[in-house]
């Protein structure tokens, strides 16, 4: 029997798995997904053969290691499913990991780039852990089958010097690879794509403000179909707030909050080293300490249940509005379209009126009616725009960051052979 691919996308607060048949171009065999790791009960999403369930589950899964157990025994033991029934039925399996330091190209894991990406880990403390965990996991329960790390980095390679160069010593800057590198990238590149595709414009040609805004929030510049700039840096806590992160604050914060914030956490293992201040700004800001919910579907509403809910949209608003009016300058006004994506931009009406609102200097209106429908199932894009079709166009996109693995989206140089022969060292895998 052919085999199939995996594709693994490790969130902060999600684990999403998709297996796609080996073929060219690969279909989608099954496609399941743990939300709400951090704000139990765990939520079910499974999609197979026109089949969809939904349920909450009891199973406490606290981490990203067991809600990839979980999904992985769910997707083998499903009987209709014969071609995923076990590990001998999968050929790859793609992973994506948030930070990748300079690699441009997706590598492919074994002891020597596990080891370099193992040095990483410390700069994306709330993903790069969970993600290669996970592909340890794989590399001692499913050893046959070959793992690549496909990263949320790499888009962001073009973005110019002066926008990623942090104003610090250049020497220690070098040295320690201090500069911005931004995240989400594999979600931008299935955006650009898919939008470029829906407008019907080479994307090359393609200039955007595009926000992925979920847990772990940010947005992008995209001139001609490059990143010119993101709001997050160094690492994912940079830029907007999220669900436990603060976003961008006066760095001097740190010192004055409290004088044990720069002593390592307790919470810290010989695998991982994060300082208490990291902690606090990481896991214990954002939505989660001015609300005390995660779940930003319960501060998005017309009546928050409390101050702190309104405080909190309206901090998100304000952060998002800085960028999206820092952005159109840097785009020179030349934009093709802003588009809504992750689990907040794609389901919340209320907070894409209340933007777009407030953009209206730039020539954003929205409809309404579209808008508060939201897109179907199957739809890709969703044009929410009011008017003709003059000025940038108001999209919703649901991206799909297991496309990695499907060879549709070109995060890299890597093409999955045709007809499922995959030669890695002729396209473009460090191995
Ligand atoms: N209807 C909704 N309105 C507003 N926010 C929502 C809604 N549904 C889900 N969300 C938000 O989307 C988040 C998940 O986003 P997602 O991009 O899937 O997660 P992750 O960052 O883990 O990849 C949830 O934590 C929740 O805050
Ligand atoms: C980079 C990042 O924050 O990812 P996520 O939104 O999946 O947590
Ligand atoms: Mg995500």
């Amino acid at each position: 029997m052919p085999k199939s691919i995996l594709a693994v996308n490790a969130g902060s607060s999600s684990v999403k798995i998709t297996f796609y048949t080996f073929d060219n171009p690969p279909r989608t065999i099954v496609d399941a997904a743990i939300s709400g790791i951090t704000a139990p009960p765990s939520t079910l999403k499974y999609q197979a053969r026109g089949r969809k369930h939904k349920e909450e589950l009891k199973e406490k899964l606290s981490t990203a290691q067991d809600a990839f157990k979980y999904l992985l025994q769910r997707c083998f033991s499903d009987p209709e499913l014969s071609e995923v029934a076990s590990a001998d039925d999968v050929e790859y399996i793609c992973h994506r990991v948030v930070h990748g330091g300079d690699y441009c190209d997706a590598v492919e894991i074994n002891d020597e780039t596990l080891g370099h990406l193992k040095g990483l880990e410390d700069l994306a403390p709330l993903h790069n852990f969970s993600a290669l965990e996970i592909v340890r996991l794989c590399k001692s329960e499913l050893p046959k089958v070959r793992s690549i790390t496909f990263f949320d980095s790499s888009f962001h390679q073009t973005i110019p010097e002066a926008v990623r160069t942090y104003p610090i010593n250049q020497e220690i800057a070098k040295a320690n690879g201090l500069r911005k590198y931004g995240f989400h990238g594999i979600s931008y590149s299935f955006i650009l794509r898919s939008v470029a595709q829906y407008l019907n414009k080479p994307v090359e040609k393609t200039n955007l403000i595009v926000m992925h805004i979920g847990s772990g929030a940010s947005i992008c510049a995209i001139k001609d179909g490059k990143s010119v700039d993101t709001s997050m840096g160094l690492t994912p806590l940079a830029g907007l707030p999220g669900a436990t992160r603060s976003g961008s604050i006066d760095p001097s914060l740190v010192f004055h909050y409290t004088n044990e914030a720069g002593k390592l956490s307790p919470a810290s293992t010989s695998e991982m080293h994060i300082s208490t201040a990291e902690d606090i700004l990481n896991k214990q800001s954002g939505w989660k300490a001015l609300t005390g919910t995660t779940d930003f579907a319960q501060i998005a509403v017309p009546n928050p249940p409390s101050e702190a809910h309104k405080l909190a949209f309206d901090i998100f608003v304000d952060r998002i509005l800085g960028y999206i009016g820092s952005y159109y300058v840097k785009l020179n006004g030349e934009l093709d379209g802003v588009v809504f994506a992750g689990g907040i931009g794609e389901k919340s009406a209320l907070l894409r009126r209340t933007l777009v609102d407030k953009c209206q200097c730039l020539g954003l209106a929205i409809d309404d009616v579209a808008n508060d429908k939201g897109p179907g199932d199957e739809e890709t894009v969703k044009d929410i725009s009011k008017g003709s079709g003059k000025g940038p166009r108001v999209l919703i996109c649901q991206t799909n960051e297991q496309a990695i693995a499907s060879g549709e989206i070109e995060v890299s140089t890597v093409v999955l052979g045709p007809g499922g022969s995959a030669d890695l060292q002729a396209s473009g895998f460090r191995q």
